[in-house]
């Protein structure tokens, strides 16, 4: 399937100079909904994930999806304050701004196969923050995968040695 007419550009959002890659669209459309899903789940090569790491907020929407589709357990990372038990965290920069993100440290046992899954690749900040804090307890990221990966970005250079997938590049 084609993805893409189901994603729309909104400019100067939420900064100016910022195209915004709007996934509601594709969200609200069942057919797109439910073929994203599988398709996000057909480019995990290895299958014996433990747990898939959705990254705060729009990681939320496919993250758990495909956590039930693999079998895995779900892990929420969170942007600071909002984990209510022990946490260990990680400053990271993004396309537009800067932020703190953290994970339970109970979330990921040693060993275990995780993969990060978020909507959108762009600087890498994000993902490359979530990846340490996923090693930090021990985890192994077995792949990053996304929705879209904006490629003029760069975000790949800060994910040097994962394998990255994404449904749609620009
Ligand atoms: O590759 P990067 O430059 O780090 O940017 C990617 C991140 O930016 C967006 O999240 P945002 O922080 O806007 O939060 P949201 O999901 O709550 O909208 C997006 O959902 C990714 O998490
Ligand atoms: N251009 C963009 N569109 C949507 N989400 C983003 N996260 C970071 N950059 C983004």
């Amino acid at each position: 399937m084609d993805f893409e007419p189901y994603i729309r550009d909104i400019e100067n959002f939420p900064k100016p100079g910022v195209v915004f890659k709007d996934i509601t669209p594709l969200l609200k459309d069942a057919k797109a909904l439910t073929a994203a899903c599988q398709t996000l789940c057909d480019m995990i090569v290895k299958h014996d994930i433990d747990k898939v790491v959705g990254v705060d907020s729009r990681g939320f929407i496919f993250a758990p999806l495909i956590a039930s589709k693999l079998n895995a357990g779900f892990v929420p990372v969170r942007k600071k304050g909002k984990l209510p038990y022990t946490t260990i965290s990680e400053s990271y920069e993004l396309e537009y701004g800067e932020d703190t993100l953290e994970i339970h440290t109970d979330a990921i046992q040693k060993g275990e196969k995780v993969l990060v899954h978020d909507d959108v690749l762009a600087t890498g900040g994000t993902a490359s923050a979530v990846c340490k804090l996923v090693e930090k307890l021990g985890g192994e990221v077995v792949q990053c995968n996304f929705l879209i990966h904006l490629t003029f970005l760069n975000g790949s250079n800060k994910l040097n040695g994962y394998d990255i997938k994404a449904l749609l590049e620009y």
